[in-house]
């Protein structure tokens, strides 16, 4: 029979959130070392999937889907998600379940690996499989002094949460076409919640994980009012604003724009550090941006090993030269 890695898909809006074929990709790798692997991409969606979607999971590594239909699944929904993934565990036996370690796999999955009486490594950096077909479910500890490697030889499923932007999505489309199944179960849940309120977080306070270039900010900048100097860059170029984990225990700015180890892990086209050391916990979540400048007064400080441009002096100054040259070019060039 089969061996299923299922990976649960984030749903957004008419689409996926690009977590999900970051997964998919990863789980075609593995599925390369456990023999009879298929990829199973599990949706819960309140109607069918559109021949779009599908098409979109299938090019993305998907072997098989299996859509759960529920009119609660609209949006997320705690109990029913739960009930339904563990109806569905059961019957189809997963040797391995993955999700993104976004909000709502951070809250799914410790319940459901509860409820089947497995393990849960959460916020993985790193899978793979060793010779017994375990899954390795590398992840960092210890304030991310160490990277520890776990598995689980003795249950099943091995589940683990990922967090976004951590591997690539496959660079080219999957050959077989996914075979999709649509699965309606009968849930047996005494409602004890109701949704009370849904508010979506609006389009200029964009995700700092979905954003190609990202501006933080770090104990360097001094004062809170130069944080707006970012802000004000960021909505210049499009782009988000980051920081650094003092800014947000100060509470300058909210924890869903700290980036590291505590925070989110981000991987955009260009990220700018003004005025962040370059502790291991901020690294270990913006190290694989493809371009990353550092400012900071010191020329010493361990952000500029990680750099691929460096610029010494006070953040606020630079960040100000930075925003006046960008609005020159934008007034000249409004397409810039
Ligand atoms: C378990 C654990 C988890 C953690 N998780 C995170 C996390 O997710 N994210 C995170 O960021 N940290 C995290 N930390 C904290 C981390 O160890 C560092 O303390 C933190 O990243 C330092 O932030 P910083 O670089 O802004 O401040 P500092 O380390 O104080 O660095 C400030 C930098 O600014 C420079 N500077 C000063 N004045 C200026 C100026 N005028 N112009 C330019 N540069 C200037 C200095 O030279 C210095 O390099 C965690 C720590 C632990 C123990």
């Amino acid at each position: 029979m089969s061996k299923h890695i299922w990976v649960i898909a984030e749903k957004r809006k008419g689409t996926f959130h690009s977590s999900t074929y970051e997964l998919l990709g990863k789980a075609r790798e593995i599925a390369k070392k456990i023999p009879d692997a298929l990829v199973a991409c599990v949706t819960l969606t309140n109607r069918s999937l559109t021949p779009e979607m599908r098409e979109k999971l299938s090019e993305q590594g998907s072997d098989v889907i299996l859509n759960i239909i529920n009119e609660k699944f609209e949006r997320f929904d705690y109990l029913t998600y739960l009930k339904a993934l563990e109806s569905i565990a059961e019957k189809f036996n997963p040797e391995i379940i993955l999700a993104p370690a976004t909000t709502t796999g951070r809250t799914i999955m410790p319940a459901l690996a509860a409820s089947l009486k497995t393990g849960l490594t959460a916020d993985c950096t790193g899978l793979d499989i060793d010779n017994d077909g375990n899954l390795l479910q590398t992840r960092p500890a210890i304030g991310g002094n160490i990277m520890a490697t776990i598995k689980t030889p003795n249950h099943r499923p091995q589940m683990a949460t990922i967090r976004p932007k951590t591997f690539n999505p496959l660079t080219e489309k999957y050959s077989k076409t996914a075979i999709y199944h649509e699965i309606i179960p009968i849930l047996d849940i005494s409602d004890k919640t109701k949704l009370i309120e849904f508010k979506e977080i609006s389009e200029d306070q964009k995700s700092i994980q979905d954003s190609e270039v990202v501006f933080s900010g770090g104990k360097g900048l001094r004062k809170p009012e130069n944080l707006e100097i970012l802000k004000d860059l960021a909505k210049l170029v499009g782009g988000a604003v980051g920081a650094s984990r003092p800014l947000v225990d100060s509470k300058w700015i909210g924890h869903e724009n700290q980036v590291g180890l505590s925070g989110h892990t981000v991987k955009p086209k260009i990220y700018i550090a003004a005025g962040i050391s370059g502790a291991v916990q901020h690294v270990a979540g913006m190290q694989t941006s493809d371009i990353i400048i550092a400012i900071n007064k010191d020329v010493n400080a361990p952000i500029f090993d990680y750099s691929d441009i460096g610029l010494v002096g006070d953040a606020a100054e630079i960040l100000e030269m930075l925003h006046r040259a960008l609005k020159n070019i934008k007034e000249e060039i409004p397409d810039a």
